[in-house]
């Protein structure tokens, strides 16, 4: 799959952008706070309607404007399709599918599919569980349509629950939550366990190959419940609420379920996270990533589209190399801030945009 065609209106810094990539190369250079990210963002927005900065959508309208307007050409094997969004300071998000209005999310979400790659993913075996559980929740927000539809109902009912216990409340309440946080965490912890099951496989043969035979990754799913079985888990995380209600209540959260999970990760045998060298773990987190690429097309019949936003820097020349190797055949739009690192990609099919200052323009070498 790949994107022919980006407009924006009064999205971020953008006043007003056209722009056409290539089923290619296409690499976005410029000085520090142009723009080139909020480019990214609106591409990202586009596939998961919500911004993978952890910000607001109306953080996204240009200052000084009430609305935003974000749209998106693509093609795919079975022909093309637009993704509309408007973001409104007032009203609720609006997406169109092919111009016609949606009213459900979910029937927008993931027909775009788009990784995008950032710093922030380099260290995704170093920092905390929620790094790793974001990465495996965007992947699962694409692939599994009603997946980010059960996530918000489930933070909903947990925001909920530890309201109560931080209150002077009503406990038969709490069993009310206490079912609906095991109706929908079973549902997220279910497609967890699949999702990291089939990652766990490719990963591990990955990065035997990135390393060149001479490191084995191993991942994990670690949580509170672990069962094949979607029932058993609902049954399973209904009781590890109730049974540690009396903690919860001391400690004023919800201390059991899927909002702990985290992804467990080995490099030959000992853990990475606490064990392996700087380097290790971001080579690491590029398998992780990498194999992320692959379920998708595994999914979906077809590569998805690879966002780079400035992780070439933090790479060294060797790792570089390894990266853009495994990733031919992909439409990839990267962000650079250094002409020199331009040398250095060689790529034949590619397209240079400058960005300055929210314009960009089609620059030759
Ligand atoms: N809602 C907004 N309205 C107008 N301008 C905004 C808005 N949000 C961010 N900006 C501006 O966008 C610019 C940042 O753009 P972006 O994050 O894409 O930078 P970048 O080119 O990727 O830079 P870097 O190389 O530092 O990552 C900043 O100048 C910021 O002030």
């Amino acid at each position: 799959m790949f994107i022919k065609r980006l407009e924006l209106i009064n999205f971020r810094n953008y006043s007003n952008l056209n722009i056409e990539f290539i089923n290619g190369f296409n690499i976005l250079y410029g000085q520090n706070a142009q723009g080139k990210t909020n480019i990214l963002e609106a591409i990202n927005y586009l596939s998961l309607l919500k911004s993978h900065r952890s910000v607001k959508d109306k953080e996204l309208i240009k200052w000084g404007k009430g609305k935003a307007y974000i749209k998106g050409v693509f093609q795919k094997n079975l022909g093309d399709f637009s993704v509309e969004v408007l973001i409104s300071e007032e009203s609720r998000k609006e997406a169109k599918l092919n111009g016609i209005k949606q009213n459900k999310a979910s029937e927008v979400i993931g027909n775009a599919n788009v990784v995008i790659f950032s710093p922030d993913d380099l260290r995704l075996v170093k920092e905390g569980p929620e790094v790793r559980r974001k990465f495996i929740d965007n992947e699962l927000n694409q692939i599994k349509p009603k997946y980010q539809y059960y996530l918000s109902l489930y933070n909903k009912a947990l925001f909920q629950r530890n309201n109560l216990l931080k209150s002077n409340f009503d406990k038969s309440l709490i069993d009310v939550y206490d079912q609906q946080l095991a109706e929908y965490g079973s549902y997220i912890v279910f497609h967890r366990i699949e999702f990291i099951k089939k990652l766990s496989i490719i990963c591990r043969l990955f990065h035997r190959k990135i390393t060149d035979g001479k490191e084995e990754l191993v991942i994990r799913y670690k949580g509170d419940v672990y069962e094949e079985d979607i029932n058993k888990i609902k049954e399973k995380l209904y009781l590890s609420y109730k049974n540690s209600i009396e903690e919860d209540l001391k400690k004023g959260y919800t201390s059991k379920g899927p909002q702990r999970d985290d992804l467990q990760i080995f490099l030959n045998g000992v853990d990475a996270k606490t064990f392996a060298s700087q380097g290790q773990q971001r080579t690491a987190a590029i398998s992780l990533k990498l194999s992320e690429i692959e379920i998708i097309k595994g999914e979906r019949g077809e590569y998805p589209i690879l966002l780079l936003d400035d992780v070439m820097s933090e790479l060294d020349i060797l790792r570089q190399k390894h990266l853009l190797d495994s990733l031919k055949g992909l439409q990839i739009i990267l962000t650079i801030t250094g002409i020199d690192d331009l040398g250095r990609l060689d790529f034949k099919n590619k397209k240079i945009f400058e960005v300055v200052d929210g314009r960009v323009q089609i620059k030759e070498l």
